[in-house]
């Protein structure tokens, strides 16, 4: 008799089952097509499927001295609302994590107030001494400035003594001075770099928030194993017209023409990462000119609109919110296997609902898609065994761990 049951559909081996899964401790005991028996059981009658939790590679937590922006516990909170399990926090706080003290003062909030598990990040700029004394999950590279105006003087050496696997936020510096419009020259020039540096060093490097039809195409002709990249939903889903409508959507990198956005989708098949690049701040400061965009709440639910118009399946929101950043970033235990922890975000894929920001956890209550009818929301996150968010309500306790990042197979 297993301590719970969850009854249900579930993605398998890239195809939707119907069956049961067993938990005993947080961990996956069974997996099973049959009934199995529970002394709790949580049956999923309707259209909803369980997948395995999800995992967001580039979240901006804020915290220190920027609580009015968010904090662990508030982006922790909008995370497991939106259906996340566990998120990577990007260290461009204030102050910046860049030294070994400030990253020991990092892994005690995080330990204190998180509600997904996540993966804690360094920023490397010109610290390499620092960076050689922490063992971060990740290690955060700016080419070009964006928010909080620190990046790397020499990307080459920050990159080769990055201890872990490095991501890059690929804008460069020299395009953005001459073209403070950031045009897609500047990202597509910087990842050219990136890549060239990564020819060179063959270390594992993931590129952030790639938005050009230049930059993917560079990318996917090195096709390089140990280089990973992600794309945003706000990358995916608005164009520049957006921004020229409502100056809050300004993001570094901008929000490309239609014909950047297509060449997004055309690729889709071969983006291995999904990732919502969240960046809250507060509308005075979005007025003052600050760049970022909210999306915790809504990365999931877009994805899964997107399924009900045929431009993506379930499998694919899989595949790059859990199955490439559990490979890439090697993290144990997140597998959906015996033996492993038991953490699913369960979705349904036909729940119709409109998107209302004075709803939201983060502290950032705006969208791109506010008053939008999406058609696909997240209806329970389970992370290790316990509900922690049910229909809207966060029920948990900030009981998120630092997740096991080993660095990936290639
Ligand atoms: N994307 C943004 O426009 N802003 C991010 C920083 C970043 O990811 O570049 C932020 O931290 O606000
Ligand atoms: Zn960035
Ligand atoms: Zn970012």
């Amino acid at each position: 008799m297993h301590e719970l049951v969850l009854s249900g559909k579930f993605v398998l081996n890239g195809e939707i089952v119907r069956g049961s899964i067993g938990i005993d401790n947080g961990i996956i005991t069974d997996i099973s097509k049959r009934d199995i028996k529970g002394e709790e059981t949580i049956v999923f009658r309707n259209n909803e499927v369980i997948l395995p939790g999800l995992i967001d590679t580039h979240v901006h937590l804020r915290d220190f001295e920027q609580k009015e922006k968010e904090t662990v516990e508030s982006g922790t909170k909008a995370a497991v609302h939106g259906g996340i399990t566990a998120v990577f926090d990007m260290p461009n706080t204030k102050p910046p994590i860049m030294d070994i003290k400030t990253f020991k003062e990092r892994l005690n909030i995080l330990e204190k107030h998180a509600y997904t598990d996540y993966a804690a990040g360094f920023l490397l700029a010109g610290n390499c001494g620092e960076a050689s004394g922490v063992r971060a999950d990740f290690y955060k590279i700016f080419m070009g400035t964006s928010t909080g105006g620190i990046f790397s003087e020499d990307f080459e050496i920050d990159y080769s003594c990055a201890p872990g696997i490095a991501s890059v936020h690929a804008e460069d510096p020299e395009a953005i001075n001459k073209n403070p419009d950031r045009p897609p020259e500047a990202e597509i020039r910087a990842i050219n770099k990136a890549l060239n540096a990564a020819e060179k060093l063959g270390k594992p490097l993931n590129i952030c928030h790639v938005s050009t039809a230049g930059g993917i195409e560079a990318i996917l002709k090195k096709n390089f194993p140990w280089v990973s990249f992600e794309v945003t939903p706000h990358h995916l889903f608005l164009t520049k017209m957006d921004f020229e409508e409502n100056p809050l959507l300004k993001v570094y990198p901008p929000l490309r023409s239609e014909e950047h956005r297509k060449a997004l989708w055309q690729s889709l098949s071969k983006i291995p990462i999904i990732a919502s690049d969240h960046a809250p701040h507060t509308i005075e400061d979005k007025k003052a000119g600050a760049a970022g965009i909210p999306g915790l709440e809504t990365e999931v639910a877009l994805l899964l609109d997107a399924t009900n118009r045929g431009l993506m399946t379930i499998f694919d929101i899989v595949e790059k919110m859990h199955d490439n950043p559990v490979r890439f970033f090697g993290i144990k235990g997140r597998d959906f296997s015996p033996g492993n922890e038991a953490t699913f975000t369960i979705a349904d894929p036909r729940r119709e609902w409109t998107v209302k920001p004075e709803e939201f956890y983060t502290k950032a209550k705006w969208s791109p898609w506010e008053g939008k009818k999406l058609k696909g929301k997240v209806v329970m996150t389970v992370l290790k065994g316990r509900v922690v968010m049910e229909d809207d309500e966060i029920i948990g306790k900030p009981e998120g761990v630092r997740l096991d990042v080993q660095g990936g197979k290639y």
